[in-house]
């Protein structure tokens, strides 16, 4: 069953030029949908659409099967819910005079989720790999992967049905960057995911649908293995060139 749905969608940044056109494509319920192309493809655009922040001035996007209402606020209480996202840069998204716990559990508050939050917030530290003393502490006491993982927890607290992540292993080291990606993987198997990227072998990894996109296009899309053994596009031929090891079995 489908979860998201993207129909023929175009913007333009106001009365700019268009930097999305004619973009549609659909995530089914428990898929990892990766979508990737180079800086300024209009990659983090189309998820501020999706986060609602915005809205398509062409076409339209489904949620569950209802339209996205972008800016009202009523509906985004709801969907917020629903929709969570990861963001790049972990250290500027988490809030350095708060600690853990508050932080983790920010979208329960904001969203008015009852229940007992200090158990919420254990449980999401434990199924990010970390110790429950976390809690206690301030960011800036982590590194970069484990700010990560903090930013996953707070993004799974309120068991979203799609979680949307947006370059959410590029600032971090290769070890790291693998560990997060293992993690994404485990908690990918019970969500949906929009894995936002340039680096093509992170969606390769993670993902089992790829959607391509070149200056506001989308130039190809479908089954990442598929896509890994014949890519049809010399745009996406130059991606996976740029994967530095590529999977030997695809
Ligand atoms: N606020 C804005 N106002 C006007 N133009 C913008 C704005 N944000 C992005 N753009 C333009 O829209 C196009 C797509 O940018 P976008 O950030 O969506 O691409 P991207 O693929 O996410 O790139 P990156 O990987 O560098 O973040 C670019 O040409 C960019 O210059």
């Amino acid at each position: 069953m489908t979860l998201l749905s993207v129909e023929n969608v175009g913007f333009s940044y106001g009365a700019g030029r268009r930097v999305l056109k004619d973009i549609s494509f659909s995530v089914p319920r428990g898929s990892n949908v990766g979508l990737v192309g180079e800086s300024g493809s209009g990659k983090s655009t189309l998820l501020r659409l999706l986060l609602g922040l915005d809205a398509p001035q062409t076409g339209r996007i489904l949620f569950d099967g209802q339209p996205l209402e972008a800016k009202n606020r009523r509906y985004l209480r709801e969907y917020r819910k629903r929709v969570q996202a990861v963001f790049q840069d972990p250290y500027s998204s988490l809030n350095p005079a708060h600690r853990i716990q508050r932080i983790v559990t920010e979208p329960l508050r904001s969203l008015k989720i009852g229940g007992n939050h200090l158990e919420m917030a254990r449980e999401a530290i434990a199924s990010v790999g970390l110790d429950a003393d976390t809690l206690t502490r301030y960011p800036h006491q982590f590194s970069g992967g484990q700010r990560q993982r903090i930013a996953i927890a707070r993004a799974i607290i309120a068991r979203p049905e799609l979680v949307l992540a947006d370059e959410a292993v590029s600032a971090l080291d290769l070890s790291t960057r693998v560990r997060v990606v293992d993690l994404f993987q485990e908690i990918s198997e019970n969500m949906t995911m929009v894995f936002v990227s340039h680096d093509m072998g992170v969606v390769a990894a993670l993902c089992d649908q790829i959607v391509v996109l070149d200056r506001g296009h989308i130039v190809e899309a479908g089954a990442t293995a598929e896509i890994l053994r014949t890519p049809q596009h010399a745009y996406t031929q130059s991606l996976l060139a740029s994967i530095p090891r590529m999977p030997i079995e695809t």
